[in-house]
């Protein structure tokens, strides 16, 4: 939409009582598939929130309607009190989205990668201190292709942080790390949220989710199933049960008793 056909929102200073993000009632399909009907929640600023599902529950739609790269077929999304399809400019300079790492060429050295991120924002961070971020200082001059595969993981975050974003979104945050590389992209992520940034974590990953997550929701057969703290998911679960369950048990007891006919063909 040109400028002028509606009156362009700002992202404004959030006070106590907003979101970051709301969604409501989205829906996204393609041909043949719902992907996402009747997902909502709410976000707060400043905290990790989780969202967990089987492989296809639609977690990746959903983090990508908030980003603004795919169109919801209905429903509502504001992102800092912004809709992420009229103002996508803005919500892009807002909303850092972890990239996959396999999409940058080999022979692109990390400070390369930084310097070419950093020129898609009007106010990015400076390449060393970002690198610093990230702890990639060492690697600056390093192509990509050599990096390993916690390097590479760390580099998709800087790239995600670049713009300054005041939400990132982190979809599959530590597949294929060693638990050395895992503990220290957790601690970034704890380093990230003692800034202030809220965080959007997409993960399989239970203890993850208890280490990092503040809040999370579970989405299955296209819903969300369960919005809360990983506190709050155990109680839920708890009933009749023993008392030391892991977040793991809770969730698998949780999405056990999800109809999966529930959300097709709507
Ligand atoms: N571009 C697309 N075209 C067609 N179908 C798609 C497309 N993107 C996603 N889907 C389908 O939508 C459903 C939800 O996919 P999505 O990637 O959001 O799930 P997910 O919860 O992120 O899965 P996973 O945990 O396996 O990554 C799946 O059935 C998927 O095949």
């Amino acid at each position: 939409m040109s400028p002028g056909t509606h009156r362009q929102q700002a992202a404004r200073p959030l006070g106590p009582r907003d979101a970051a993000v709301t969604v409501r009632e989205l829906r996204k399909t393609f041909p043949g598939v719902v992907a996402v009907d009747h997902v909502s929640f709410s976000i707060r600023p400043g905290e990790v929130f989780c969202i967990l599902g089987p492989n296809g529950a639609g977690k990746t739609t959903t983090v990508e309607c908030i980003a603004g790269t795919l169109k919801p077929d209905s429903g509502r999304i504001k992102v800092l009190g912004i809709d992420p399809i009229r103002e996508r400019q803005q919500v892009r300079e807002q909303v850092g989205y972890q990239l996959q790492s396999a999409v940058l060429p080999a022979a692109l050295r990390v400070e390369e990668a930084v310097r070419l991120f950093a020129s898609f924002y009007s106010r990015p961070v400076s390449v060393g201190d970002l690198l610093t971020t990230v702890g990639l200082e060492d690697q600056r001059r390093r192509a990509f292709g050599k990096l390993s595969g916690g390097e590479k993981q760390r580099l998709s975050i800087g790239l995600a942080l670049v713009g300054s974003p005041r939400i990132v979104v982190l979809d599959e945050l530590t597949t294929g790390l060693d638990p050395q590389g895992r503990r220290s992209v957790w601690q970034l992520i704890e380093r990230l949220k003692g800034r202030g940034v809220t965080i959007i974590l997409v993960s399989h990953h239970l203890d993850e989710v208890q280490r990092l997550g503040d809040r999370l929701a579970i989405i299955a057969a296209g819903r969300t199933q369960f919005v809360g703290t990983p506190v709050e998911l155990r109680r839920a679960t708890s009933a009749g049960s023993d008392s030391d369950r892991t977040l793991e048990d809770a969730y698998l007891a949780f999405v056990d008793d999800v109809d999966p006919r529930e959300g097709t063909g709507s």
